[in-house]
């Protein structure tokens, strides 16, 4: 606020001083630039500081940097404006008040400019300036190699080893600290990030290597911590703890090489190649239709399109896709993954995240379900299902027995609770009945309906495994917010766990 108010007092201060053409004098103007320079110098590193205590993303602060260079200026130059009026036939000449040092001179015929760069002039302010600067910019290397970080700033309070509930998860975890996973395109180890005045870890202690060619889902309730992974990865939010890389190449020092190798932003392609890469977008994404217009325009769908064809420019050996298909129409959606499937192909990889459960099965080759910033769950689709689904659903149509309008469901009913105690009835509609059976095997489920199909008036029958819906469900429950997180904390109480399903055979 204090920089701002002072950058405004020295544009007006520029527009008075253009009235006496004071700037414009020989003498004055290489001290102005000079001066100019130097304030670049000393206000711009003073922005990173800044951008980390609030968490501003590091292309805003190049932006405000920009900015505050432009039209900013600091109390030191202040001095200098006002130092600059009294030299030359100043501001306070013009109200009566005492004539400047250069007038003075006038007076006896005598010519006098002084130099403006003498130290009791704006010497001084110039030389607090290069302190300045450099004082800021031993700052900034201290605080991008995280010196004495711990004192400065709250880092995450979960420091110790990580404990997993899920053999799965601490199976990938010890993949990743024995080094299986060096080939892997993606390797993220003990990822963490906690933000400046939150308590908890948005992302805490996270292990995963991604190879080429697969699919990775990062599956979350809103708030689990997705999007913040994300901006670890692309170096939009700082790392508190732990360490990640993209080829080979860390997030922590070489992110110029890690967007290279990314779907971030699209670097790298030759001038000349760019209307032929333009059109292959365009074409693979579908937007032929709307190529000549601005991206603007765009509906929310097309703009997810277009995004996620920038992304896969440059054919990057790692392509970051967040909620890829929010908003966008079933045949657009299919289009797009048709997309992702061929990045797959190509043997490049792939990290996704979604809300949609259709998604995950159609793309992901793996997936993690996160809660509060952690893993709680990781594998193959099919292994997650048979993991923690709740067993199986029968779906059963009733028909009508001879003579009678409407079919009779109580038979079937009995039959069920009897054969398949503790079973849940999820649906009941006129001659629909939907259970949910956790404690049998599908033999026997089989065995039994198809046996008493005809007895039961049974009509149809499906028996399929629970969805992968129901298995985020389970896990979604345990999400909280910070403050029911303090709350349990007080209480004592503890997490629902989900404990994998025993089936039996
Ligand atoms: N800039 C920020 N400052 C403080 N806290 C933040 C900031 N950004 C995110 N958070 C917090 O970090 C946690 C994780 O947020 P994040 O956006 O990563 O979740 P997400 O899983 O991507 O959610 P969604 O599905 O809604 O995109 C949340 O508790 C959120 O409130």
């Amino acid at each position: 606020m204090i920089n701002y108010c002072l950058s405004t007092a020295m544009v007006v201060g520029i527009f008075m001083a253009f009235d006496k053409k004071c700037y414009t004098s020989s003498t004055n103007l290489p001290a102005l630039i000079t001066l100019l320079l130097l304030y670049g110098w000393s206000v711009t590193p003073m922005m990173y500081p800044m951008s980390y205590v609030f968490s501003v993303p590091s292309t805003a602060y190049v932006s405000l940097s920009c900015i505050n260079l432009f039209i900013g200026i600091n109390s030191s130059a202040i001095t200098f404006v006002l130092e600059l009026f009294e030299n030359n036939r100043s501001l306070f000449d013009r109200h009566g008040h005492e004539p400047g040092v250069t007038e003075v001179y006038a007076r006896f015929g005598e010519e006098h400019s002084a130099d403006p760069f003498r130290w009791d002039f704006v010497g001084k302010n110039m030389a607090f300036m290069a302190v300045e600067g450099f004082f800021y910019f031993v700052l900034n290397l201290l605080i991008q190699y995280r010196f004495f970080m711990e004192h400065w700033f709250p880092v995450s309070p979960n420091t110790g080893p990580a404990i997993d509930d899920d053999t799965d998860v601490a199976e990938e975890r010890r993949r990743i600290y024995e080094g299986g996973s060096k080939s892997d395109i993606l390797q993220i180890r003990d990822l963490s990030k906690t933000y400046v005045g939150r308590k908890r870890a948005a992302v805490d202690r996270i292990c995963v290597g991604v190879p080429a060619g697969e699919c990775f889902g990062l599956l979350g309730v809103n708030g689990a911590g997705k999007t913040t992974t994300f901006k670890m990865l692309t170096g939009d939010t700082d790392v508190t703890s732990g360490e990640g890389s993209v080829a080979g190449y860390s997030i922590l020092t070489q992110i110029l090489d890690v967007h290279q190798n990314m779907g971030y932003c699209p670097q790298g392609v030759p001038e000349s190649e760019i209307p032929r890469v333009a059109e292959w977008g365009i074409q693979k994404l579908g937007l032929s239709e709307y190529a000549g217009r601005c991206a603007g325009t765009y509906s929310g769908g097309n703009k997810r399109k277009l995004s996620t064809a920038i992304a896969m420019i440059g054919c990057p050996a790692l392509v970051l896709l967040d909620e890829p298909t929010t908003g966008m129409d079933p045949h657009s959606k299919r289009f797009l993954w048709n997309a992702i499937m061929s990045v797959i192909q190509d043997g490049r990889a792939v990290v996704l995240t979604s809300h949609s459960m259709e998604e995950c099965e159609a793309l992901c080759t793996r997936l993690a379900i996160m809660v509060n910033g952690t893993f709680k769950c990781l594998g193959t689709i099919q292994h997650l299902k048979y993991k923690f689904g709740d067993g199986y659903v029968v779906t059963m149509k009733i028909k009508a027995a001879k003579g009678s309008r409407s079919p009779d469901l109580e038979p079937v009913e009995s039959f069920m609770e009897s054969s398949f105690p503790g079973c849940v009835q999820r649906e009941k509609h006129y001659n629909t009945l939907q259970y949910e059976i956790c404690s049998s095997s599908l033999a026997r489920i089989f065995q039994l309906v198809v046996s008493n199909k005809e007895r039961l008036s049974i009509e149809d029958y499906s028996v399929s495994q629970t969805t992968l819906d129901q298995v985020f469900v389970n896990f979604a429950k345990q999400q909280t917010g910070e403050d029911e997180d303090m709350r349990r904390t007080a209480a004592g109480r503890k997490d629902v766990k989900i404990c994998p399903t025993k089936r039996k055979t």
